[in-house]
């Protein structure tokens, strides 16, 4: 942090978050695979990224609102998958849900929560009726079992799946590994893992990953729902082309937040060749490294149509909970309208990617 400055309301509710979670969940919430390379790339390739605004465009103030497959989103800045919010905070899930349909944004909920996607559900729509959830899916080795977890995510009430296809096994996590942590303390459970084929009444059962997943199993999953299903993990543009001939509703550009392939790209720079891959036959969003506005306006800027944060939203829920999830979310909404209104943006989609430059590689030396 630069000496004399206030921290920004994110920064300050990161340092507080660090200061309060226990340090094998702190570490658990923070750390990434391997080196941490994939992880510390995302946030610093956004850094070597500067706008070009455009001027005088009599834009007026920017309408931040973008459609999505099953959503409509008041900002273009979604809450990620991330697993186990009980550990950063007591009222877990039903907290950041409840943030999240308060900014009018979608929450994807992960199969990993310590709340069930029902409770979930209810909790966002108390706050808005037409609040959006999206559940967030490993395909399981066992057809049945993916079966089971669709049904519940569909009569929850959930608007679209999210399947993470960058896990065909579990990332190398060195902090996790020095800490022990590699399950949920006991009192916590995966809440969606209880009761399904194979599992004893009222036990979890592990979350498989599987390195024999492939397409077809995409495909059986899509004849097997109705929801529209998004391909979350993508970062070769041969996938996104294969994605979309499958039927997919649209993709999310990840490398997991750098915790799984440690040799991943930064997301923000894979972004560019995806969105050309796709040329707008479906919506494409990315997530990793996004901390601020433009951020979120220099990767719309290169083909997004929105983009999700990750750690944000728990640093604020282990800081504050529901209202330190609100203010993550309220500060990069506002961030995002402001520095959209400053490039001349009527909207998120009225961007192009000649106003994204690398720093120091642009100008003279480019003509
Ligand atoms: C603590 C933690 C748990 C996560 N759990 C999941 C998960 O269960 N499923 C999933 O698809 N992605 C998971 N992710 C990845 C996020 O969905 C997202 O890709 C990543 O956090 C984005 O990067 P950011 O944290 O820099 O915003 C997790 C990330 C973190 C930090
Ligand atoms: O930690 C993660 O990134 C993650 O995806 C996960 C998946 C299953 C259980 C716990 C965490």
């Amino acid at each position: 942090m630069t000496a004399g400055l206030p921290p920004d309301a994110i920064g300050g509710l990161h340092e507080k978050a660090l200061a309060q979670l226990d340090p094998a969940h702190r570490d658990f919430f923070e750390g990434g695979a391997g080196r941490e390379t994939a992880l510390a790339e995302n946030v610093r390739a956004f850094g070597r990224l500067a706008l070009l605004p455009r001027v005088l465009r009599g834009a007026g103030p920017p309408d931040t609102t973008v459609e999505l497959p099953g959503a409509r989103a008041a900002t273009p800045v979604l809450v990620a998958p991330t697993a186990f919010h009980r550990l950063a905070h007591p009222d877990g899930e039903r907290a950041t849900a409840r943030a999240a349909a308060a900014a009018g944004t979608v929450l994807i909920t992960a199969m990993a929560a310590t709340t069930a996607v029902r409770d979930v559900v209810a909790a966002a729509r108390e706050v808005r009726a037409d609040a959006s959830v999206w559940f967030q899916l490993y395909l399981q080795p066992r057809a049945d079992v993916t079966d089971a977890l669709v049904r519940r995510a569909e009569e929850a009430g959930c608007t679209a799946l999210v399947v993470t296809a960058d896990s065909p096994v579990f990332g190398r996590r060195a902090r996790d590994d020095r800490n022990g942590f590699h399950d949920l303390p006991p009192g916590y459970a995966a809440e969606n893992m209880r009761d399904l084929p194979g599992a004893a009444p009222g036990t979890t059962l592990d979350i498989a990953m599987s390195p024999a997943l492939s397409w077809d199993d995409l495909r059986r999953l899509r004849e097997r729902t109705a929801l529209p299903v998004l391909v979350k993990g993508v970062l070769h543009p041969d996938d996104a082309r294969i994605a979309i001939g499958e039927g997919v509703a649209g993709l999310i550009v990840s490398n997991h937040g750098g915790r799984q392939l440690d040799a991943a790209p930064a997301t923000v720079e894979a972004l560019p060749r995806i969105a050309e891959a796709v040329a707008g036959r479906v919506p494409v969003l990315l997530d990793g490294g996004v901390r601020s506005g433009a951020d979120v306006v220099a990767a719309l800027a290169l083909g997004a149509t929105a983009v999700g944060v990750g750690r944000p939203v728990l640093w604020g829920l282990a800081a504050e909970g529901e209202a330190g999830v609100a203010r993550v979310l309220a500060e990069l909404a506002e961030q995002t309208a402001h520095v959209l209104t400053l490039c001349g943006a009527r909207d998120c989609a009225d961007l192009d990617r000649g106003q994204v430059v690398v720093r120091g590689r642009w100008g003279v030396a480019d003509r």
